[in-house]
């Protein structure tokens, strides 16, 4: 393997730690992102090394080729029916482990996989861990029909919260509109600083239109935090607390 920057030797960690949880039989969630990527590799490396077998759902179409090719074999989410485990990348993680999630426009997906496991365990590297949720912008998985509507009613809520908010991106890749897995858009919300996350989930579940957001709260039990230097660092959340 060519050597790793230590941006993806802190990922890999974190990965290995997480890959390290997984136990014969166990039905799992497989994340997406570059983080997930290792994890999908170093699961491979077990299940051929040690004949583990487990149940697969993949939180991307992504994930999902990348697993086969890797010899995985992924099943539907509903084919399973429920999860001991999903193993998932995040781009902002707090203190209480709530989450920022949906760089990679998969959140939605990774939302309804997480909720369906026993466990969220989330890999990451240093650079993810925060104070206060909202320096990266916040994705906002949208139904392309009344998107000018939608977006106004979003307006609505941050200005009612006191949200400052920059332009709300509608995001693009490639030069061309992104296009989540469900065949949906994102509006990436750049917000700064989110003081109440709990209040922001609520008001953007309510608005007709969207189909999910990125806030992950109250779902990750242990964020497993790898560092350039190989090293992890466990964090966990206290029950109960918001
Ligand atoms: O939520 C996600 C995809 O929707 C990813 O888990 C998140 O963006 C982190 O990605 P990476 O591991 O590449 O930093």
């Amino acid at each position: 393997m060519p050597e790793l920057s230590p941006s993806d030797t802190a990922k890999d960690a974190a990965a290995r730690a997480a890959v390290a949880l997984v136990q014969d039989g166990m039905r799992l969630g497989l994340g997406t992102g570059s983080t997930a990527v290792f994890m999908v590799h170093r699961l491979a490396e077990r299940v051929r090394a040690e004949g583990l077998r487990l149940r697969c759902a993949a939180t991307s179409r992504a994930t999902c080729d990348l697993a086969g090719q890797l010899g995985l074999r992924i099943e539907e989410l509903d084919e399973i029916g429920w999860l001991d485990l999903t193993i998932d990348g995040a781009d902002e993680i707090d203190p209480d482990l709530n989450l920022i999630k949906g760089g990679g426009g998969a959140h939605l997906r990774e939302k309804i996989t997480a909720a369906a496991s026993d466990r969220m365990v989330v890999i990451a590297d240093p650079g993810k861990v925060v104070e206060t949720l909202g320096a990266f912008h916040l994705p906002v998985e949208v139904i392309p029909f009344g998107l000018e509507v939608t977006r106004v009613h979003i307006q609505r809520l941050l200005d009612s919260a006191g949200l400052s908010q920059r332009p709300m991106l509608l995001r693009q890749r490639d030069g061309v509109v992104f296009r989540t897995d469900e065949d949906n858009v994102i509006l990436d919300l750049s917000l700064d600083c989110i003081g109440d996350p709990a209040q922001l989930a609520r008001g953007l579940s309510a608005i007709p239109g969207v189909v999910e957001h990125g806030l992950f709260l109250n779902m990750c039990q242990l964020a497993l935090i790898g560092s350039p230097d190989g090293s992890v660092i466990e964090l966990t959340r206290i029950e109960g607390v918001a």
